[in-house]
């Protein structure tokens, strides 16, 4: 199978080419830029010199329609909006890692993106990859809105005891902290080293983009979720998230019967890896896999629970979630070319 990737050059697009050329299904990954056309990539990335060397092409919708089947949009947002509709008909699959095609609703997006929607009839078509809660709907997919990094660790941390009513769908705080590659390759001064090392930022108070989207999925899965409290931080690493997640719970339950439910709600998800009792993932415990680690605690004196998920940002929050995605939307094992153990230490 062929594949394209748009925005090949940044975080997101050169982490799919690391995981998609060494995939037994794909016979070839071509790479586009709007920037850098006919320039050697690997050297932009040297670290993948033992490749075969590529020209990155022109954006070309024509000449994409006749030579890819599934195209990869590692691209801000914004690009989507008007590049997806141009495939709605075409027999190319388009798996978008921008939050361009997430939001169900187009004012929602338009409000926290700050930016004109795509048309109602592309996001109706589109359908919301959180790979291990939406399989089914995967499958299918034609257009696929890969999650963003910060709902996924959340949502995988939340979901069996929203699902299930253990939590009250009210009292759900969020803090969550990201590496610095979440914000892409793109220098700007807020992510310069003297600005980042030795130091913590908490950013975007109240306004971050992914929270309607955690919202949104939380209240599929339980329908009186109303809003959540979500914050996000900026640490001096590259890549990692951890979300700690604080509720109330609805009756009396013990740490080992909420692993319990854990464990049986993750049974079938070869990604999600629950802690035992006592044990708390760390964001290095995964680094570089597509893993999703996740430890809890009860606090029995304040009758909430303390969840810890963690992921790679650029990995399960990105590119190896989409790859996961690309995996269940062709009929393969969804495990393929993700098989990788972290890296560590
Ligand atoms: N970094 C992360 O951890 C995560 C990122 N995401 C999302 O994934 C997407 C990519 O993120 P990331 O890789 O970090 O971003 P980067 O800034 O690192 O890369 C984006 C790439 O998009 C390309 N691009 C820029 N403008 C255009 C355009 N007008 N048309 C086509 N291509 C364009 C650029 O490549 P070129 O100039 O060569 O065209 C650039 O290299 C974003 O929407 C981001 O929000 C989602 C989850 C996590
Ligand atoms: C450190 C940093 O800035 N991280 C970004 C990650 C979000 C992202 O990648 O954007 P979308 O998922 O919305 O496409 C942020 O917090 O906005």
């Amino acid at each position: 199978m062929k594949v394209g990737i748009i925005g090949a050059t940044g975080y997101g697009g050169v982490e799919l080419y690391r995981i998609l050329s060494s995939h037994p299904n794909v016979d070839e990954c071509i790479l586009y830029s709007s920037s850098e056309m006919d320039v050697p990539y690997i050297s932009s990335f040297p670290h993948l010199a033992h490749l075969s060397d590529h020209i990155l092409k022109d954006i070309n919708v024509e000449d994409i329609k006749n030579n890819v089947s599934v195209l990869f949009l590692a691209t801000p947002p914004g690009v989507s909006k008007n590049l997806s509709p141009q495939f709605i008909e075409s027999d190319v699959k388009i798996i978008d890692l921008s939050g361009d095609l997430r939001l169900k609703n187009s004012e929602e997006y338009e409000k926290w993106y700050k930016r004109p929607c795509v048309e109602e009839d592309v996001l109706e078509k589109a359908i919301y990859g959180l790979s291990e809660l939406n399989k089914e709907q995967i499958k299918d997919a034609r257009l696929l809105a890969n999650p963003g990094c910060f709902p996924t660790a959340t949502l995988l941390g939340l979901a069996p005891v929203v699902q299930k009513g253990i939590m009250n769908e009210n009292s759900i705080i969020v803090d969550a902290k990201t590496g610095v590659s979440g914000a892409g390759r793109n220098a700007s001064q807020a992510f310069h080293f003297p600005e980042v090392n030795d130091n913590m930022r908490i950013y975007k108070v109240n306004e971050h983009q992914h929270i309607p989207e955690i919202e949104q999925m939380l209240r599929v899965l339980n329908e009186k979720v109303s809003y959540i409290s979500f914050q996000s931080h900026l640490i001096p690493m590259t890549r990692g998230i951890m979300a700690t997640i604080y509720g109330s719970l609805e009756d009396s339950y013990t740490t080992e019967q909420l692993l319990t439910v854990y464990k049986e709600f993750y049974k079938d998800s070869p990604f999600v890896r629950i802690r035992r009792e006592n044990e708390f993932p760390a964001t290095k415990e995964v680094y570089g896999s597509n893993f999703c680690d996740i430890g809890l605690k009860v606090d029995e004196r304040t009758g909430r629970v303390t969840i810890v998920s963690v992921i790679d940002n650029l990995m399960k929050g990105a590119a190896g979630q989409a790859v996961q995605n690309f995996n269940i939307m062709c009929g393969f094992n969804e495990t393929t070319g993700l098989q990788a153990a972290p890296i560590y230490p």
